[in-house]
């Protein structure tokens, strides 16, 4: 059977981003750049003042000097004329610096009547200049394709004059749930059946991932019904399905899709829960393949499904980030399947997380998983660990989940 970290990058390496599409910069965050973003004027556009104050040339400087105030220039209403000898002029904050002036007195630096002022700390040349380009130069790259933009980001975009902006598409993302025994929430349950978790709860972690999620019909236990049923997704960037993926007679996705083409890349991995994941192609669209079991769905979702969603939106499609955690129980002896335990955390005085997994951990338990904040990872054969051993986490809102 497949590492985890195998089945990730078999994925991740067979997926292309989606093509570009232009968008208001205000639609733009949380995006990723399919293309850079490239200065279209210097910031700031001319050398201005940083303060509230007096224009003057740095010659005139010296302490006790007395001179002309000879006009006003506001942010936005550059001085028309030149500053000479002995002369100033009030500016503000981002006022464009007059011609003839090198230097900027605060106005807390001098005394000012109607018609001059006198200084009282001394002026040297360059002081509260703000010059031309200093925060970047027309034609400069500001940000790189592949970045997935921040508020910050945008404010950047913004001020170097863009007002559209070049993102990848969002993928969509068409969920299958199959069984006899499922139903859509608020639906008739059938006799023995239970309501389809799954669909609502992937579709919500696409959505949290920046996809577009499409769910579709649920599909019975019926080789032809699962075909037709996935053939409403084949302009849909990813198919995922969820259950009838193990082994048992009324399992039907593989041999459903088989019957049009699908192509199984792999088919169960080394871990727990999730071992009967699939991963193939129907035609050009790939298909994931998860099991039903909803704890297994959504654990698959974190570790496959989210960096398959980043890999499609323009970005590496990394594993979720771990981190340490000091485990409150002691734990077991591992066998050959990577697990994933969902536990609490808690901050401990010394500043450390403290990770304590629940005692059940069945991959059909719905409320631990809410109640959980993250995944304990426990490596394949991983050795007993006695309370208080350090292990990795990776929690689960933080991940969108
Ligand atoms: N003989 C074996 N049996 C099983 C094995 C195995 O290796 N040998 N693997 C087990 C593991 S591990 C898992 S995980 C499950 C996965 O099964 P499937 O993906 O085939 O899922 P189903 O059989 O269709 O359903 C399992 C379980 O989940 C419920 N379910 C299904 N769909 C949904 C949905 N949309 N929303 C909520 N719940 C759903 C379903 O009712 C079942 O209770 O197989 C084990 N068996
Ligand atoms: O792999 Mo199953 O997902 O253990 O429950």
């Amino acid at each position: 059977m497949l590492s985890v970290a195998e089945a990730r990058a078999r994925i991740v390496g067979s997926l292309q981003p989606t093509g570009a599409e232009i968008v208001a910069l205000a639609e733009a965050s949380g995006r990723v750049l399919a293309a850079p973003v490239v200065a279209r004027l210097a910031q700031p556009p001319h050398d201005v003042s940083a303060m509230d104050g007096f224009a003057l040339r740095a010659a005139d400087g010296a302490v006790g000097a007395r001179l002309r105030v000879i006009g006003a220039a506001p942010a936005g209403h550059p001085f028309g004329g030149a500053i000479g000898p002995g002369e100033a002029v009030h500016v503000f904050t981002g006022s464009v610096m007059p011609e003839g002036a090198d230097a900027v007195t605060a106005q807390e630096d001098a005394v000012s009547d109607d018609t001059s002022i006198t200084l009282h700390e001394a002026v040297r040349a360059g002081r509260h200049i703000r010059r031309k380009g200093q925060d970047f130069h027309e034609g400069e790259t500001l940000l790189e394709i592949g970045r997935r933009l921040t508020a910050r980001d945008i404010g950047l975009a913004a001020a170097a004059n863009h007002p559209w902006l070049a993102v990848h598409r969002r993928p969509v993302i068409a969920v299958l749930a199959t069984g006899d025994e499922i139903a859509m929430p608020g639906e008739t349950i059938p006799p023995g059946g239970i309501v389809s978790s799954n669909s609502h709860a992937l579709a919500a972690f696409i959505r949290a991932r920046g996809g577009v999620p499409i769910i579709l019909p649920i599909a019975a236990d019926d080789r032809a019904v699962i075909a037709a049923t996935a053939e409403a997704a084949s302009r849909a960037d990813l198919l995922v399905t969820t259950g009838g993926a193990s082994v048992g007679t009324h399992d039907l996705v593989q041999t459903g899709l088989g019957e049009r083409g699908l192509e199984v890349d792999f088919w169960k991995i080394a871990m727990r829960p999730g071992k009967p994941l699939m991963f193939g192609h129907l035609g050009a669209l790939p298909v994931l393949g998860v099991p039903g079991n909803p704890v297994s769905s959504l654990v698959c979702g974190l570790l496959f499904l989210k960096p398959a969603i980043e890999r499609l939106s323009g970005l590496p499609g990394d594993a979720p980030p771990s981190e340490p955690a000091r485990c409150t129980a002691a734990l077991p002896a591992n066998d050959h399947r990577a697990d994933h335990l969902r536990a609490t955390l808690a901050r401990s005085a010394d500043g450390v997380w403290d990770v304590t997994p629940f005692p059940v951990q069945d991959s059909s338990m719905l409320q631990r998983l809410a109640l959980a904040d993250a995944l304990l990872l426990r490596a394949p054969n991983a050795p007993a660990e006695a309370e208080g051993a350090m292990v990795q986490v990776i929690r689960l809102a933080e991940n969108g989940l």
